[in-house]
């Protein structure tokens, strides 16, 4: 049985979630999914950093309710976060990067990845920044070290849209896609149909766990410009920045323009999208539209996600599932940590015959 130790840089809602899993699941999944996972390390901006080879336990590391600094009390333990000597330093198979997205240039999440792939460890991220701003080096970084660059959740969260495109639908050829990409906007929408204010609808997503540190990211759309960058250079192999996709939020919509359009069976949703032009080139944009009850995005409610994909072979393949949470989101990470626990099983395999 395989136990992979795991380095975890940001302990906020879904890092920690991801340590309530292991406290409770660890039996099943060395029973189901051939491994363990053991937590060596952990570096947060506000809790500190702590490094323990043997591993630190799951369950104290989630309950203890730490004060800022508080890593510092424990044996191994800083009051200050210390990631790069973390990263560079802890016996790690696996660094779990989940601290804040940035936006703009996805720091200091890039280094974190660059770091952890340079000293052959593998990366798992939900983090969409370094994906969004720096996958192609990433990936190139990880093939040159022989190690691995995941992050299904960066979109849609623990819903497999990556991995299910990528890999089941290959061959389909993906001509562009048009998705519901962002819980937190989706879910606003929703609360303001019902009645709700906008900042009363904003403050219910950010205590859900679904809203970004700055929620400002999810209402004007720079989240979901992320993700829509992302799916196109994945999906459709471009090569896009976010500064190339046009981006409109929902905050200058009010809640009488959301209830006009449902009296008239239509609903307002923040929609992101890529298309192939005739041309070769790749155009992408986010923004809010108002969609007929048919469209198979219009009952997409609350935090769920769905992006719809056009093929050519199928024509639309919708797909459908969590898109925030936090434990929704710890799922990704340990769907990302089976895909490299499946691979490296599978070059053993080779190697042994
Ligand atoms: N919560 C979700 O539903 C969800 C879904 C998909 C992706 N994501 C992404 O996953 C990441 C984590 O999300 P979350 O909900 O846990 O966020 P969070 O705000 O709850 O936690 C982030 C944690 O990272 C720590 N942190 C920030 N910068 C740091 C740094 N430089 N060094 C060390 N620690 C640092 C913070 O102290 C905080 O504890 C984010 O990038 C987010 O965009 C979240
Ligand atoms: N804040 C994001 C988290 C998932 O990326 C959302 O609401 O969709």
């Amino acid at each position: 049985m395989k136990i992979y130790n795991i380095a975890l840089i940001g302990f906020g809602g879904v890092n920690r979630a991801l340590a309530e899993l292991i406290a409770i699941k660890n039996p099943l999944w060395e029973r189901d999914l051939g491994f363990r996972l053991n937590i060596v390390a952990v570096s947060d901006l506000h809790l500190g950093s702590v490094i323990s080879p043997n591993g630190l336990d799951a369950k104290t590391l989630v309950e203890a309710n730490f004060a800022k600094g508080g890593f510092g009390r424990l044996s191994g333990g800083n009051a200050e976060a210390d990631n790069e000597a973390i990263i560079k330093t802890a016996p790690a198979d696996i660094v779990v990067e989940a601290t804040f997205t940035n936006p703009m240039d996805g720091e200091p999440a890039v280094s974190h990845c660059r770091w952890a792939l340079n000293s052959g460890k593998h990366v798992v991220t939900t983090n969409k920044g370094p994906v969004a701003i720096a996958a192609r080096e990433l990936k190139a970084l990880a093939k040159a070290n022989s190690v691995h660059f995941e992050y299904e959740g960066s979109v849609m969260s623990g819903t497999p849209v990556i991995r299910m495109a990528e890999k089941t639908l290959a061959g389909a050829e993906v001509k562009g896609f048009e998705g519901i990409l962002n819980g937190t906007s989706n879910f606003v929408l929703g609360r303001m149909e019902e009645g709700l204010d906008f900042a009363s609808a904003v403050a219910e997503a950010q205590a859900l766990g679904y809203a970004e540190a700055d929620p400002t990211a999810d209402v004007e759309g720079f989240d979901v410009r992320l993700k829509v960058v992302i799916l196109a250079n994945e999906l459709l192999g471009a090569n896009l920045k976010p500064e190339d996709v046009s981006c409109n939020g929902i905050s200058k919509l009010s809640p009488s323009d959301i209830q006009a359009a449902a009296k008239t069976g239509r609903r307002w949703k923040l929609v992101g999208s890529a298309v192939r032009n005739a041309d070769g080139t790749i155009t992408g944009s986010v923004a809010p539209k108002q969609l007929a009850l048919g469209h198979p995005l219009t009952g997409v409610n609350g935090a769920t996600n769905a992006v719809s994909l056009n093929t050519e072979l199928l024509g639309p393949v919708t797909m459908s599932g969590p898109g925030a949470g936090r434990v929704e989101t710890a799922y990704a990470l340990l769907s990302d940590i089976v895909a490299i626990h499946n691979a490296q099983s599978a070059n053993f395999a080779k190697e042994a015959a």
